[in-house]
């Protein structure tokens, strides 16, 4: 299979600063691939070596096995993208901010833009100036200019910055339906675990400009540790009662019980009978995952300390 995306040890320098470092990897049609780090990682400066937007120092990218270069203009008629904070026209409206990307891209069916409002739920706003948008609707507007042409492959840097949680669901299943139903395949960028785990099929981590690990969503979810937490009004009672139960307890302050127990977690239900029919029902009890800082430091220790 021809991967849909490619990059080949791409490699980047801003002065000292390595900011990606021999970066290879492959996406393949309908995937949606998850490219996750924390800050300052390389994501976007990966991204924008992917589009042509900078040039590498080394290494090459390939987007539907042609190679991008100063030269590759008719490659993007079939990409869209949005890199960071997605630009606009301030003064001008999400209508006619669309106007202009439909005409750029020389779309001649004008419904096109109702229809594009409508599925990212801009209609309401469609009057409004761009600059006037709230974070999440001109995150919203963003991926609008990068989906208006049906692209086959979409390449989008952080898209559910500034979304609230509804609109982060919204914006997963959208993505999803591309992809699932429409075969178009998706380079996501995100330093948030949770939400990338939740929405792509498999998962690249870059970690100081370099690909620490690849996986697919399920393995790694595997690998992710899981705690159940649990709050009662009588923390310490609770925590007896736990530990009569044959539980190992740990207290994490605040009122806050932590069991790592594969037993707890598989069945919180158990914990929460055992503490009711004791008098002390839980006033919270829910699954915790490791978050990618927790998890990039376990990894980082089993490396041996090479960070930094
Ligand atoms: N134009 C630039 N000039 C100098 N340094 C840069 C430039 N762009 C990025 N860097 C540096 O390169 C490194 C990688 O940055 P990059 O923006 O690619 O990371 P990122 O993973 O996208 O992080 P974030 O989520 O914060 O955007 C950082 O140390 C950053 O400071």
């Amino acid at each position: 299979m021809t991967a849909m995306i490619q990059t080949e040890r791409l490699t980047k320098h801003f002065g000292s600063n390595q900011a990606v470092n021999g970066l290879s990897l492959e996406v393949n049609q309908g995937e949606i691939y998850g490219f996750l780090g924390l800050n300052g990682a390389g994501k976007t400066t990966t991204i924008r070596m992917l589009l042509g937007m900078i040039r590498p120092d080394s290494g090459s990218s390939y987007v539907f096995g042609q190679r991008v270069d100063a030269g590759s203009h008719k490659l993007w008629a079939k990409v869209g993208y949005m890199v960071e904070t997605p630009y606009s026209y301030p003064e001008l409206t999400v209508r006619e901010n669309l106007e202009i990307i439909r005409r750029l891209r020389g779309i001649t069916d004008r419904r096109a833009i109702d229809r594009i409002m409508d599925k990212l739920q801009l209609t309401a706003y469609r009057d409004r100036k761009a600059g006037a948008l709230s974070l999440g609707n001109g995150q919203r507007l963003g991926l609008a200019k990068a989906m208006l042409h049906h692209p086959q492959v979409l390449i989008l840097d952080e898209p559910t910055n500034g979304l609230d949680p509804a609109g982060i669901v919204e914006v997963r299943e959208l993505l999803r339906e591309l992809a699932f139903q429409h075969g178009v395949t998706i380079f996501i960028s995100s330093h948030i675990l949770g939400e990338v785990s939740r929405l792509t099929t498999r998962i690249g981590i870059v970690h100081q400009g370099r690909l620490l690990q690849e996986a697919d969503v399920k393995e790694l979810q595997q690998q992710l540790r899981k705690r159940l937490l649990v709050q009662t009004r009588d923390t310490g009672s609770a925590r007896k009662r736990l530990i009569q139960a044959g539980y190992a307890v740990q207290e994490a302050g605040e009122g806050t019980l932590l069991l790592a127990d594969e037993r707890a977690i598989a069945n919180p239900d158990h914990i929460s009978k055992l503490l009711v029919y004791a008098d002390m029902p839980p006033t919270l009890i829910r699954v915790e995952e490791e978050d990618l800082e927790a998890y990039f430091l376990r990894m980082i220790e089993a490396e041996g300390g090479k960070k930094g």
